[in-house]
Parts: C-alpha cells; sequence; structure tokens
C-alpha cells in the first residue's frame, strides 16, 4: 500500500501539473503520460495529477513527486472518478491523493460523497480531493471529510459560468470562508500571470493542466492568433 502523504504543508504555493491526454489522441499513452510527468517535475513541478489505472502505475515509477490520480469514466455528469469502487482503483495504482467528484449531484453508485470519502479513508492510505464547481461544494465536500478541496469543475457542473480563465471569483469566496482545508485551484489556467493571480486569490496551490501538457491545444492557440 503506498505511504500515507502525512504533511500537506509541502504542497503549499506548489505548481501541480496535470498530465491527461483524451481518448483517440495521439498522446493516450500511459509511458508518454510518465515522460511528460517526469519532464513537469524537472521544471519544478511539485506534485503531479493523472488520470487512468496504468497513467497512475506509470507516473509513480517515473516522478518522487505526490501523485493525484483519477479516473475519468465517461464525459458528462459525475465522471471524476465517479464512484467508491474507482476511487479505489486509484488508490491501489499508488495515488497519494485520489481526485474524486466532490459536487453535490448524485453519484452512480448511490453512495453521498460523506460515504465515499469515508469508504477511500477506511480501505486505503489516500488523501481525498474533493473536484467542487461551486461555494456550495466546497462547503458540503468539507463536511464530508475532503482532505483538499479543488476548483476543477467550476464552469463545467452548471453551477458557475465558465470563465475565459480561472475562477477567481470563487477562488476569493471559498477562501475568504476559510473552510480549514487546502484550496486548490484548477480549471482554465493558462498563463503564469494567472497562476500567480489564483494564488493572490487565495489558492493554497495551483494546478495546471491544458497550457503545459496539451501541445493540441497550444498549438491551436498560437494559430488561431496568426489567422486572426
Ligand atoms: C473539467 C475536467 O474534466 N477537468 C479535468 C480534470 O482532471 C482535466 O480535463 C483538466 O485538464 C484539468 O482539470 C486541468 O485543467 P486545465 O486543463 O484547464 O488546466
Amino acid at each position: 500500500m503506498t505511504l500515507k502523504l502525512t504533511n500537506l504543508d509541502s504542497l503549499a504555493g506548489q505548481l501541480v501539473v496535470s498530465a491527461q491526454a483524451y481518448p483517440g489522441e495521439p498522446m493516450r499513452d500511459p509511458r508518454t503520460t510518465a515522460q511528460v510527468a517526469a519532464s513537469a517535475v524537472i521544471g519544478g513541478a511539485g506534485a503531479i495529477r493523472v488520470q487512468g489505472i496504468a497513467d497512475i502505475q506509470f507516473t509513480r515509477a517515473a516522478v518522487e513527486v505526490p501523485v493525484i490520480g483519477l479516473w475519468k469514466d465517461g464525459h458528462d455528469g459525475v465522471f471524476i472518478t465517479p464512484t467508491l469502487r474507482h476511487a479505489l482503483a486509484c488508490a491501489n495504482a499508488g495515488a497519494h491523493i485520489v481526485a474524486i467528484d466532490g459536487t453535490r449531484r448524485p453519484r452512480p453508485d448511490g453512495l453521498s460523497l460523506a460515504e465515499t470519502i469515508a469508504g477511500i479513508h477506511a480501505e486505503s492510505n489516500a488523501l481525498v480531493m474533493a473536484d467542487c464547481g461551486s461555494f456550495d461544494d466546497a462547503v458540503a465536500a468539507v463536511e464530508a471529510g475532503a482532505d483538499l478541496i479543488g476548483t476543477t469543475l467550476a464552469g463545467y457542473s452548471g453551477e458557475r459560468p465558465k470563465t475565459e480563465g480561472p475562477d477567481l471569483e470563487l477562488l476569493a469566496e471559498i477562501a475568504a470562508a476559510d473552510l480549514g482545508k487546502p484550496l486548490i485551484a484548477e480549471g482554465r489556467i493558462h498563463s503564469p500571470a494567472q497562476a500567480r493571480a489564483a494564488m493572490d486569490a487565495g489558492a493554497f496551490a495551483v494546478v495546471v493542466g491544458t497550457a503545459i501538457t496539451h501541445p493540441s491545444t497550444i498549438t491551436g492557440w498560437f494559430k488561431a492568433a496568426l489567422n486572426d
């Protein structure tokens, strides 16, 4: 069993890099994910976030920093590590932290968020990051026992508008409420300035995915600028 990550303080102020390729994409290969993750660590990433059981296993073998693991099943509704079964599979694959859907929506296995988190804590050493979509989600997730709160689903769960960059307003609102758990800024952080702004809004750490690890999207940004 993976050793428990006992001190989250080491993540304070860190850049977490999310390395994910989507179904059918050329980089959808756990070896590639692990190589991208190791490259991000060389650049200073303090933790890595990856999707899929094999990606978690390969990445754990490739980096020394904490690994946040998730399992996406589907692409709408509750799809980020939707059930306790998915979460325990991520933990068993070696994730130090398991990221799960942390919204107040019904879960496919009928368990509550609190029951899901309790099950992960009881049956693994993993900590739980609740991927939230709103302030009310964040409050409920802390009450349900989450170890970390992420703004991952802001703009994707129907409760918040999909802001152009990070949802700084939501971040500031959650930070001001001082819920007692580390607040992770995640979602649409596309530049170093936006990462800084997320920290300044009160985040404990910042996750950047697409802007560092998704070349086809980044290429599209440059291409669009040339075509404007
Ligand atoms: C909503 C959803 O499915 N988010 C996923 C969660 O793991 C990933 O697709 C994102 O890439 C990740 O959250 C990082 O965000 P961004 O790529 O915007 O930096």
